[in-house]
């Protein structure tokens, strides 16, 4: 006789419980920056208050303004500096809805209990594009072909005007950005040689090569996508610039701080550089308006082009529906996926009809933590929990059955006692 084992029943789970803060009130949330319209809806949906601002805010009128929200969203121009989060005893998380994350203090967030998310690819494809029309727009001198044209100049020739087929383009950052560009490039019938700190897998037929250095002796374009840090800081200066081949061509779209640009217009004005493509700038206009100042005006074959690279509908709207998505998951769940400064964290959904309550603590990574707030929760049957670090910061989240509501603030009042705490929230 054959015996078969019952088959295993999963456990049955119910919706999932909406969880809802217990100690914030309503969720305030200020946008800055034009945050687009799908994101918007998003968190509106989720009943936040929300204040949204088309350009960013003087940081006079930032520090008044953080002071009451709980969230914010923000460019790249919004700088969140130390000075200007210490204002913002509220806020519990920011939503960069752009892919740098450099215009925050990412290290004061964290210590302050602050979860930072961004899109970390939504406008990758947007700017690979631009670099490619820029590279084809700066073979043909086109951005100088235009304006003499505009001014009543017909000036027809070939002279330095090259195909683009066969040339070789150094990409230098070999991530998102950098890897898609390589592809279209490379499908285009250029030569893509790239270099990045990390070992990174070439895609088509694009070769790593060894230095900075070796990529800028052998290029006819360089093309810059690496983020801003201590290490990328005047990247690209006079003395890069005399290793690149004459009449080479720079593009740089990542961040003002990479390139030295008085070197790089003098290298244009000399001829030593064919032409260039810039997007960022050290300093950029805080809105629009004719208030741009640079050496690079009037450069020759020169394409300037004001932080755009970034900005199309398509990359905006899914940006929207990425970073708002994060914001929301966080506030109302916890959930740490995708953070860029915190531990990354997640538990399933209590079922709707549970006692659940969530507890989210963010504390101090030093040893006897947890023994400490599980004394705390020892008295209710905990379901779930979970804890990871990233470097001085722990955070944990905590499904804990608790019978009567009047338990909610003991919890509450005894884990944000403890001298291990950053940021206690509660959810039920
Ligand atoms: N102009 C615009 O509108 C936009 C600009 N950006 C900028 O582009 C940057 C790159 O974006 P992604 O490709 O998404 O970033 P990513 O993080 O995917 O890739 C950056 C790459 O640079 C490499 N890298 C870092 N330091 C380096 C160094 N010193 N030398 C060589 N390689 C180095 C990294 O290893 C990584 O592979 C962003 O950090 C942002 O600042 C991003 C989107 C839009
Ligand atoms: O995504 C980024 O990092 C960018 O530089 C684009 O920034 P923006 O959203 O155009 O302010």
């Amino acid at each position: 006789m054959t015996t078969t084992s019952p088959a295993r029943q999963p456990v049955k789970a119910g919706p999932p419980k909406a969880l809802k803060p217990f100690n914030n009130g309503e969720i305030k949330i200020l946008l800055l920056e034009g945050v687009n319209a799908t994101g918007i809806k998003i968190l509106e949906n989720a009943g936040y208050q929300i204040e949204a601002h088309a350009k960013a805010l003087s940081p006079e009128v930032l520090k008044e303004k953080i002071k009451d929200v709980h969230a914010i969203g923000l460019r790249s121009k919004t700088q969140l500096t130390a000075e200007i989060l210490a204002e913002a005893k509220k806020l519990l998380v920011i939503g960069c809805f752009c892919i740098g994350t450099n215009q925050v203090d990412l290290e004061y967030a964290a210590a302050h209990g602050i979860a930072v998310f961004n899109s970390p690819f939504s406008n990758s494809r947007s700017v690979a594009e631009l670099m490619i029309c820029e590279i084809i727009a700066l073979s043909r001198q086109l951005g100088d072909r235009t304006t003499e044209l505009h001014q009543g100049t017909w000036n027809k020739t070939s002279k330095n005007c090259n195909e683009i087929r066969g040339k070789t383009l150094g990409i230098v950052g070999y991530g998102h950005i950098g890897a898609q560009l390589s592809v279209i490039a490379d499908a285009m019938g250029m030569v893509v040689i790239f270099y990045d700190v990390q070992q990174i897998m070439p895609l088509g037929l694009a070769k790593p090569v060894d230095t900075l250095d070796e990529l800028l002796a052998q290029a006819d374009y360089v093309s810059l996508h690496v983020p801003e840090t201590d290490e990328t800081k005047n990247m690209i200066g006079e003395r890069e610039v005399n290793l690149m081949k004459k009449g080479a061509y720079l593009l740089q779209a990542s961040r003002g701080t990479v390139v030295d640009i008085p070197a790089v217009a003098a290298a244009l004005r000399s001829g030593q550089l064919g032409g260039a493509a810039i997007d960022v700038y050290p300093v950029e206009p805080f809105a629009n308006g004719p208030n741009f100042e640079s050496e690079l005006r009037g450069c020759p074959n020169t394409i300037l082009t004001p932080h755009i690279g970034g900005s199309t509908e398509e990359a905006q709207s899914s940006i929207g529906v990425e970073v708002a998505s994060a914001l929301v998951r966080y506030v109302n769940n916890g959930t740490t996926l995708g953070a860029v400064n915190f531990p990354e964290c997640d538990i399933r959904s209590p079922s709707a009809d549970s006692k659940t309550v969530r507890l989210l603590n963010t504390h101090h990574n030093v040893p006897g933590v947890l023994k400490q707030i599980n004394k705390v929760l020892s008295d209710f049957n905990i379901e779930k929990q979970i804890v990871d670090s990233r470097g001085p910061i722990a955070y944990l989240m905590a499904d804990i059955n608790v019978e009567h509501p009047e338990d909610y603030q003991k919890i509450y009042e005894r884990i944000e006692a403890l001298a291990s705490n950053i940021r206690t929230r509660l959810l039920y």
